[in-house]
């Protein structure tokens, strides 16, 4: 029986999900709350695994199904060993990344079509919908700016597909968000790191006030 709070971060690449992500985990910790924080895919070994089959960049031949298919095993085995046991004992869990991720990419980018992504990601979750998402709003060009003048992150499969799939992406995310307006916290991520993590810092305090924390 889920007794926890359970929030997303999403977005396209370079929009400061994890950078804020970490920030708020320090900040909640520093505020007494215990806060778990987690990614996807990955987050346990199992779909670490799996991640690193998805996003290698070796893996041309990868058909957008069975990538699909791929992001939702993961999902699956990161619920069960982390994300649920967590929620049951009344925590507080931070995501980077979650089934919107896979809506938007897989649904809408892809073109596999939102509502039969859902459909095999409902299989994989089992009704564990995010009780609120941030998403971070950037411009899909900037993000990517972004992210190819961090020398240290690895460039992976997903991030070589050109412009105009991040610019699906987006598209996607604007559906999704009109789809499920009460999750959705929008969160203007073209500023800086220091405004976008107060605003952020703020929702989520007030999320966390709202739940009875
Ligand atoms: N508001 C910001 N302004 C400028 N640079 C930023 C901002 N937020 C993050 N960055 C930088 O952009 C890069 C990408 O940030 P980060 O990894 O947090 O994004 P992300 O949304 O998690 O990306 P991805 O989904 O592609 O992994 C990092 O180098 C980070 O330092
Ligand atoms: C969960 C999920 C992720 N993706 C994509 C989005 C990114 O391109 C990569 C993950 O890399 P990150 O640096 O950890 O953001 O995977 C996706 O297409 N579908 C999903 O469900």
């Amino acid at each position: 029986m889920k007794r926890g709070i359970f929030i997303t971060m999403e977005g396209p690449e370079g929009a400061g999900k994890t950078t804020i992500t970490h920030m708020l985990g320090k900040a909640l910790q520093e505020e007494g709350y215990q806060v778990l924080l987690t990614r996807e895919p990955g987050g346990v070994p199992i779909a670490e695994q799996i991640r690193e089959v998805i996003l290698n960049k070796e893996n041309t031949a990868m058909d957008p199904r069975t990538e699909a298919l791929l992001y939702a095993a993961a999902r699956r085995q990161h619920l069960v060993e982390v994300v649920m046991p967590e929620l049951d004992r009344g925590g507080i869990v931070l995501c980077d990344r979650f089934i919107d991720s896979s809506l938007a990419y897989q649904g809408h980018a892809r073109g596999l079509d939102i509502e039969e992504v859902y459909s095999i990601n409902k299989f994989a979750i089992g009704g564990m919908m995010p009780d609120a998402t941030f998403f971070f709003d950037i411009d899909p060009g900037e993000g990517l700016r972004r992210i190819q003048s961090n020398g240290e992150r690895e460039v992976n499969r997903l991030d070589l597909e050109a412009l105009d799939f991040h610019k699906k992406v987006c598209e996607g995310y604007q559906l999704i968000m009109n789809r499920w307006q009460d999750r959705f916290i929008i969160v203007d991520a073209g500023r800086t790191i220091e405004e976008v993590f107060e605003e952020t810092k703020a929702g989520l305090l007030n999320l966390l006030k709202e739940s009875g924390r």
